[in-house]
């Protein structure tokens, strides 16, 4: 864990690149698109935690049409800012069968975590699967998984808040910030 100082700096060196504001704005627009698409399947809705907390808080009552929420639990960066293998902590499984599931997630960077979710969403028995992400990052090259519900594209620096930590700090900020390049490690 970092010292509450080195949190504090790693604050003051970042760049705000996403405002609440723009959040806010964004997070409508995807529950716009949602109903259009899923408000008659009655969806199973499954956040992906810890980073997806806020927003799926903030998306959830904006869906305005029935559905059941659960979550899961999976991590692969473990608290640094380079994946490693996917780690399975919690799944719903007997939720699952037969729903139309939309799973919500904060960031799709590499697209290894929400990949992997997805096979396994279909192996329990899953009538569709949908997934929104809040952030997509461009990382330069081909991901093995494309979000059907996108708010934006960041570039590809490690960001934190609104849920998304640095060094498992941070995820209470209202708006997305870049790392200092540099700072990675
Ligand atoms: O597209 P990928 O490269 O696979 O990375 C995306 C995933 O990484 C983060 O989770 P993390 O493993 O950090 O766990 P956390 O949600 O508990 O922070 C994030 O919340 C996504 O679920
Ligand atoms: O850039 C990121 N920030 C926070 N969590 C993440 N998980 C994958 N990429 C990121």
């Amino acid at each position: 864990m970092l010292t509450r100082e080195k949190t504090e700096q790693i604050l003051e060196n970042a760049e705000l690149i996403y405002s609440a504001e723009a959040i806010a704005e964004t997070i409508q627009r995807l529950a716009d698109e949602i109903a259009a698409q899923l408000s008659n399947q009655y969806p199973l809705v499954l956040c992906v935690m810890k980073g997806a907390v806020v927003f799926a808080g903030h998306l959830l009552p904006k869906l305005a049409f029935p559905l059941n929420f659960e979550y899961l639990q999976v991590t692969r960066y473990h608290n640094a800012t380079r994946g490693g293998a996917l780690d399975w902590l919690v799944f719903p499984q007997n939720a699952i069968k037969d729903r139309a599931v939309l799973v919500i997630d904060d960031i799709l960077d590499e697209g290894v975590t929400l990949a992997e979710i997805r096979t396994k969403i279909l192996d329990c028995g899953a009538r569709s699967f949908h997934s929104v992400v809040l952030a997509d990052k461009d990382i330069g090259k081909n991901k093995p998984f494309h979000a059907d519900f996108v708010g934006f594209v960041l570039p590809d620096r490690y960001v934190f808040g609104f849920g998304m930590d640095v060094h498992s700090a941070w995820r209470n900020l209202p708006a997305i910030y870049a790392l200092q390049s540099g700072a990675e490690r």
